[in-house]
């Protein structure tokens, strides 16, 4: 079999293990060849390839980003659209696709399969916003870049006996919040899933430090301020028309001054939790699923992607991936609470 592979949407650290991890398993144990679409939907509507064997995955788990490029196309704009997709499948001899993204890409994926094009996806969010899937790669490590960042804020925090706000990714969801926060002792974590007051959030940073501490808040990109419609964006849209968001940190920070007098510094870690070397977890989880794709392709499981249930690898289709949000649920929220002020 001729297998073609993409990656589109946002990078994720590890997407380079699912890539290897697919090739490797497909080349040595299969007999299959892969060819590699560069930038995502658009190297597959533009014809833009790159050779993908064993030579070019060698040592890549650990590498950052993804070898081949990605971007937010949109493959039925342009010249794109199911005729010009099946015509580049034929022109490169291939039998199936490998479509490696998040729900945007997934959603892509289901409406050129449900035309005919025969794809596997493989599940990717640094968010962990995805339904279906338990964990996908790219999580872990932003969790641990943005533990070890708070770790480093609260040494500067109670040098000079100041709150300090960390903003960290996630868009629609707070699990980097919570997580990041809950490993690093945060005294507040603010998620776009939890409208919280300004009141509760002084009382929370007013209590730890009246108790001697140098308050840590951790607040995700996407949170509502009580009282706002939407989450704070300043930065105009993305390419596919979204508020870019990024800078409620910024925001909070001096109302945390005005209120409390504690002098507040704010720090947006941003693409930093997006960037560089995959955690051990991450490479062994998108090897994991870059294998399984293999798997999904042989088994002809066109319309479906690869998920972690469990410890288990399975398979579900993409309409799963595009249902519903992964949310953090109340009680788990409820459950980091205690421990705020
Ligand atoms: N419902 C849809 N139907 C067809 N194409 C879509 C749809 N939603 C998104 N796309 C296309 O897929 C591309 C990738 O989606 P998107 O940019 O949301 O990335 P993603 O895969 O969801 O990853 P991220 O986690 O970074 O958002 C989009 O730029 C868009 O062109
Ligand atoms: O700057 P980019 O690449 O558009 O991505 C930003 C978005 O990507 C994510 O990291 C993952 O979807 C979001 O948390 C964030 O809003
Ligand atoms: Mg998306």
């Amino acid at each position: 079999m001729r297998i073609g592979m993409l990656t589109s949407g946002g990078d994720a650290p590890g997407l380079n293990a699912v890539i290897r991890g697919a090739v490797l398993t497909g080349t040595t144990v299969h007999e299959h060849e892969y060819v590699g679409f560069r930038d995502g939907w658009k190297g597959l509507v533009e014809n833009d390839t790159m050779t993908l064997g064993r030579h070019e995955v060698k040592g890549i788990s650990k590498q950052g980003g993804t070898i081949l490029g990605t971007s937010r196309t949109n493959p039925f704009e342009g010249r794109g659209g199911v005729d010009r997709i099946n015509e580049v499948m034929n022109e490169n001899g291939l039998d199936a696709l490998i479509a490696i993204g998040g729900e945007g890409t997934l959603a892509a994926a289901k409406r050129l399969t449900d035309a005919g094009v025969r794809i596997v996806g493989v599940p990717k969010t640094v968010d962990n916003d995805l339904d279906a899937t338990d964990y996908t790669f790219g999580f872990d490590t932003a969790v641990g870049i943005a533990t070890e960042a708070m770790d480093r804020l609260r040494t500067t925090g109670d040098a000079h006996n100041r709150c300090m706000v960390a903003e960290v990714m996630g868009r629609h969801v707070g699990w980097i919040a919570l997580h990041s926060g809950m490993a690093a002792g945060a005294h507040a974590i603010l998620i776009p899933e939890q409208r919280t007051s300004m009141d509760q959030l002084t009382e929370w940073v007013q209590s730890a430090y009246n108790r001697g501490r140098a308050p840590l808040v951790v607040v995700a990109e996407g949170f509502t301020l009580e009282g706002d419609d939407e989450p704070h964006n300043d930065r105009g849209l993305d390419a596919f028309g979204r508020p870019r968001l990024g800078g409620i940190g910024e925001r909070l920070a001096p109302l945390i001054e005005a209120r409390t007098g504690i002098e507040t510094r704010a720090t947006t870690l941003g693409h930093i939790q997006r960037g560089g070397t995959p955690s051990a977890y991450d490479r062994v989880l998108a090897t994991r699923l870059g294998m399984a794709a293999v798997r999904a392709v042989n088994g002809h499981r066109w319309g479906q992607m690869v998920a972690l249930r469990g410890t288990d690898i399975v398979f579900v289709p993409f309409e799963a991936a595009l249902g519903s949000l992964k949310t953090v649920p109340q009680e788990r929220y409820d459950e980091a609470a205690l421990l705020f002020g």
